[in-house]
């Protein structure tokens, strides 16, 4: 499986990030090594396949050819404050360890990426895409628990997001019910045991509608 392209083609004709008419050529700066990567991906950003927005950013919904999970481009919206966030998001995704991918916690990260030939072209984040934003009232309390544990495995990496909102965890619409985190463009590092952990674990239970009393089961060390 190709995990990385090394370059992108951005086919942009409702100029969604560039003015320029043609092709905009981007080449990948994070993460700087990988070991599965393909040279070059087309991908479209057009104004219907936008899937989200949020204060910093537009998400739209990308093909890529060769890979078998549907991946979202975001993009940040023309201020530098948000291409700040955006980057930041980047150096996180970037820093995180390989098992916050595998075990599902957070959107696999094919690569950050500039433009080579407009400098006015946001940088683009590719990510898994994970599906919609969770409805907590709909929750059963085994899917509150796979939540908090997802901000445990992320406490435990050490970082805190710093925006547990409904809209930053999403949730797989196919069968088997899959929750993810998702926006790290606030993420900070954060020392085991620092008070701003269990103070993130209260906002994520109110969020959730956990009783503040009820436990996180710890993820099986075995
Ligand atoms: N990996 C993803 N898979 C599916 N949808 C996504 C993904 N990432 C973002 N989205 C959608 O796009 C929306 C906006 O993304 P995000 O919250 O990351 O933007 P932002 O501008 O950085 O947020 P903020 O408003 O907190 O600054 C999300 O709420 C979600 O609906």
């Amino acid at each position: 499986m190709k995990t990385s392209p090394r370059t992108l083609t951005i086919h942009d004709p409702d100029h969604r990030i560039s003015l320029l008419s043609g092709p905009i050529d981007y080449q990948r700066i994070l993460p700087a090594h990988c070991d599965s990567e393909s040279e070059n991906c087309h991908v479209h950003l057009t104004r219907a396949s936008r899937i989200g927005c949020g204060h910093h950013a537009n998400v739209y919904r990308v093909t890529l050819a060769d890979y078998p999970f549907s991946v979202v481009a975001k993009v940040a919206v023309p201020r530098q404050a948000a291409r700040d966030f955006l980057e930041h998001e980047a150096k996180v995704y970037a820093e995180l360890p390989a098992a916050l991918y595998s075990d599902l916690v957070i959107p696999r990260f094919l690569g950050y990426y500039i433009s080579r030939n407009d400098v006015e072209a946001s940088p683009i984040l590719l990510l898994e895409e994970c599906g919609e934003p969770i409805d907590p009232a709909v929750l059963s309390d085994d899917n509150k628990t796979q939540i908090l544990n997802l901000f445990h495995r992320l406490h435990e990496a050490g970082y805190l997001q710093k925006s547990p909102f409904r809209k930053n965890i999403l949730v797989a619409s196919d069968s088997e019910q899959r929750f993810r985190i998702i926006d790290l463009g606030r993420a900070e590092k954060v020392a085991a045991g620092a008070p701003e952990i269990a103070e993130e674990m209260r906002e994520v239970k109110k969020l959730l509608r956990v009783r503040q009393a009820q436990s996180v089961t710890q993820p099986d060390q075995s």
